[in-house]
């Protein structure tokens, strides 16, 4: 008997962003099959998962969605018009949360002041409101216990590190009752052991009857899936059953950038004379939950540091209190190049000589903002540009465009670009004020393979030009970059 198709793409041409993204595109997807799509585009990615969710412009083709025909028939029936839209849920990569009264995304350090957090639901009033109107399998209990999240039911989901956004991310999804589970790159942010868990999940909600199909690695293929397919070029070039065959590799791209630009670009940065990080016995604390324990660390000047640990063990808490983003950072002994915080210095004094990469940052910028704009704004550590700048600052952030091969899109907003234009644009506004420290929180994940190995080279490139001390956060191993051989690992503090 043939299997029943849940959903088909037949000699499509899909237009994503206004650009041409497939031609000629073809998919099946049967029952039974769980999919991992692989390809070396994360544009390609996630513009196919837009595909299947309706919301890409198909001008030749056709693309069928049977598993929602019984379902929008009997709507239909009963007078409605319903959507297989319904029966589908979405995990997407850029997920945004508002506050209460539903009018502004968060600003960046509100997460860390705690007296400001009642402007943001708590996970289980966003899991209530998710879950209201709609029965089936998932339950808050259930769905919390799945994901880990009975702990952090209370907790403001301002408060959240980055791998718990992402489990709740993952447990709303499972609250709207999916038929149908997409999910674009959902290890991304997830430390070492919830990914090796991640397959468990699948495999446990594909039991109950869910089918997914997901965007990743091809080094990252979870238990669960069944089938890979690979993109590539515009449309699907290979799928195969998982087991049967392997994805052919990455191929490593030369680095892209005027190396001598880059190098003339940070030949401007000089090193601190002097220790540039002091923490002694520092413990931030919130409510009965110590966060970070006496933690006792010192940076030299022209120092590579790994800051790891698993996910809500305080690394970007620690890097909160660098860039003077936490306000328990006044009653502790800690020093910043070779001052004491809280001796009178302004924000802007302690930001100045620190550089800081972590991609919710682009949440933050005001919708109006350029690409042009958000460069700029590194000069005056500002989420955006809001003063006159210079001839020679303009011409500086030209050269950063034209480095990063982003002159094209210069005057675009910053969310209106793809996620690896957006990451080197935060890249290059850390760079333009030639900062003493960088500081990178996580800055290449959800990138692609070839673009994760792009931002290591680059790193390493900044590091072989210049003096600069670097503190680089990240889960994997194979995205660190040489230079960074000291290690701080906040998994070992209790
Ligand atoms: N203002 C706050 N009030 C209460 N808890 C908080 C607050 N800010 C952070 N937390 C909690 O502190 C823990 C540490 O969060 P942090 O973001 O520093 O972790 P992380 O190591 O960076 O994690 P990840 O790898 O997931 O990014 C988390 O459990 C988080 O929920």
């Amino acid at each position: 008997m043939k299997a029943k198709i849940l959903l088909q793409i037949e000699n499509a041409q899909v237009k994503y962003l206004g650009e041409t993204i497939f031609q000629d595109l073809n998919f099946t997807w049967e029952e039974g099959q769980q999919w991992a799509i692989i390809g070396s585009s994360g544009r390609e990615l996630t513009a196919f998962l837009e595909t299947l969710r309706g919301t890409t412009h198909i001008p030749e083709g056709k693309i069928s969605r049977p598993f929602s025909n019984d379902y929008t028939n009997q709507k239909n029936e009963e007078g409605r018009i319903n959507s297989f839209r319904d029966l589908m849920a979405y995990v997407s990569q850029q997920f945004r949360f508002r506050n209460k009264s539903n009018l502004q995304n968060f600003y960046f350090q509100q997460r860390f002041n705690s007296s400001e957090s009642d402007e943001a639901a708590t996970v289980r009033e966003l899991l209530t409101e998710n879950s209201q109107g709609k029965s089936g399998n998932w339950t808050l209990g259930n769905v919390a216990e799945l994901l880990r999240l009975t702990s952090l039911l209370d907790e403001s989901i301002l408060k959240l590190s980055n791998g718990e956004t992402r489990r709740l991310t993952l447990a709303l999804g499972l609250l709207s009752q999916p038929e149908i589970y997409l999910m674009d790159q959902p290890m991304t942010g997830l430390d070492v052991e919830s990914r090796a868990a991640f397959g468990d999940f699948l495999k446990t909600i594909i039991c109950k009857g869910i089918h997914i199909l997901i965007t990743t690695s091809p080094y990252e293929i979870p238990d669960g899936i069944t089938h890979i397919a690979e993109l590539g070029e515009g449309r699907i070039s290979r799928t195969w059953k998982k087991g049967r065959d392997h994805f052919s590799p990455i191929q490593q791209r030369e680095n892209p950038w005027d190396l001598s630009l880059l190098q003339t670009l940070v030949s401007t940065i000089t090193p601190f004379e002097g220790r540039v990080i002091d923490l002694k016995n520092v413990s931030i604390r919130y409510g009965k939950k110590d966060i970070l324990h006496q933690i006792n660390w010192q940076v030299n000047s022209g120092e590579r540091w790994l800051v790891k640990g698993k996910n809500g063990s305080g690394k970007s808490t620690l890097i909160s209190l660098l860039i003077g983003e936490n306000p328990q950072a006044y009653a502790q002994d800690f020093w910043l190049f070779g001052r004491k915080r809280g001796t009178g210095e302004s924000i802007w004094e302690l930001k100045k000589p620190i550089g800081f990469v972590a991609p919710e940052l682009v949440r933050f910028f005001p919708a109006n903002q350029t690409v042009r704009k958000v460069i700029l704004s590194g000069f005056f550590d500002t989420m955006g540009l809001f003063r006159k700048t210079t001839l020679e600052q303009e011409s500086k952030a030209n050269d950063w465009l034209s480095l990063f091969k982003l002159e094209t899109i210069a005057d675009l907003p910053l969310n209106r670009i793809s996620l690896e234009q957006q990451r080197w644009t935060l890249l290059a506004r850390a760079l333009i004020k030639s900062p003493m420290l960088l500081i990178l929180d996580e800055a290449s994940q959800g990138l692609d393979d070839s673009q994760r190995a792009l931002f290591k080279m680059t790193i390493e490139k900044i590091c072989a030009f210049s003096p600069i001390s670097l503190i680089y956060v990240s889960h994997y191993i194979a995205d660190i970059p040489d230079s960074v051989n000291k290690t701080l690992d906040l998994g070992l503090k209790n």
